[in-house]
């Protein structure tokens, strides 16, 4: 046999094995854990959620009980949903930027129970519009831009003057970045906040456990005509140009599983603005599903679908298998 047919000398122990996936390391630093605040039950309460498993929403006081011991293993970011009641929506979900608001009531708090945490607000208008669209609608019922991305910018700047790190923009409307950007530049705040822009994210099927979470289905039409098509990967790209253009600090991909060769293409064209990816709310049911019905080992298949995002150039991992990665990690 020639020498260079031969590969198995390069990996035969533990050691050699470990040189071949170095840029693919998981580690708890790279980790974004989201999370629900409501009102929808007393802030010392919290309640499952339908067809996501093991995942709950909770009051601002139980948000604080839930996140200390994973704070104290050693989480190190969380990425806030705020989930409101129905009759707190409007049509141009102004309430989102109540200072009564769930996601406006937990900032301090949290800012003053974990100093050391780094504290990601998701910014849309899905979860306090009546109509449960990420933006404010014409008369027709199309999407009224200027309008959403001003609504947006001004959302943005509540949370940040309520101690928001990171500002994840996750509506998919043309021009937020810089709208939000320019409110923060214009208010003294811009470089004390990031903002970690939901770039190429995808009209996904892989959404549904979360829209269960934040009751943010649309109540007619679909979110087609502003998320990505998913089989498009020129748009994926263009989007993340126009995010880095606006002055984006971060970029993300999302879903993640399904969209390895867009995690690469977009490291490869932007180097030089960290990835995150979002392991969505359907691959994480379609995983705990599957690990249950004994298809696979949860861990093995948790970590191997996260190193493949990492593969793929993912610096970031917003996964809600979080709390139980902080505990596999450290066995690695
Ligand atoms: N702002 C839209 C929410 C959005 C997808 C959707 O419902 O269209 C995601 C949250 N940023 C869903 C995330 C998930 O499924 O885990
Ligand atoms: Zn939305």
């Amino acid at each position: 046999m020639e020498a260079s047919h031969l590969l198995h000398s390069g990996y035969f122990n533990p050691t050699l094995r470990s040189w071949h996936g170095s840029n693919t390391l998981l580690n708890i630093n790279q980790l974004i854990y989201p999370v629900f605040v409501t009102d929808l039950v007393p802030d010392e309460s919290s309640e499952e959620i339908p067809n996501f498993p093991e995942q709950r929403r909770y009051g601002v006081d139980a948000l604080v009980d839930h996140l200390l011991p994973l704070v104290n293993k050693g989480l190190k970011t969380i990425l806030v949903f705020g989930v409101t009641t129905s009759s707190n929506k409007a049509s141009n979900g102004e309430y989102a930027s109540s200072k009564d608001s769930p996601v406006r009531r937990c900032l301090p708090i949290l800012r003053s129970k974990f100093p050391s945490l780094t504290i990601a607000v998701d910014l849309c208008l899905c979860g306090y519009t009546s109509h449960g669209h990420c933006g404010i609608l014409k008369t027709d019922g199309t999407i009224d831009n200027p309008a959403s991305i001003q609504r947006l910018a001004e959302v943005a700047l509540s949370f940040v003057q309520d101690g928001a790190h990171i500002i994840a923009p996750s509506d998919m409307m043309d021009g937020r970045i810089d709208a939000i950007k320019k409110i923060l530049i214009l208010n003294n705040l811009a470089s004390s906040v990031a903002v970690l822009s939901y770039s190429s994210k995808f009209a996904s099927c892989f959404y549904g456990p979360f829209r269960d979470a934040a009751q943010s289905a649309p109540s007619a039409g679909n979110r087609r005509a502003y998320q990505l098509p998913a089989a498009s990967t020129g748009l994926a790209i263009r989007a993340a140009e126009r995010d880095v253009i606006e002055g984006a600090d971060m970029l993300m991909v999302k879903p993640g599983g399904p969209f390895l060769d867009i995690i690469k293409e977009v490291k490869q064209r932007f180097p030089h603005h960290p990835l995150a990816v979002y392991q969505v709310s359907g691959e994480y049911a379609m995983l705990w599903h599957a690990a249950r019905a004994n298809a696979f080992e949860l861990r093995a298949a948790v970590i191997e679908s996260l190193i493949g995002m990492r593969r793929a150039g993912a610096d970031i991992l917003i996964t809600y298998f979080t709390p139980q990665l902080l505990d596999w990690l450290k066995e690695e």
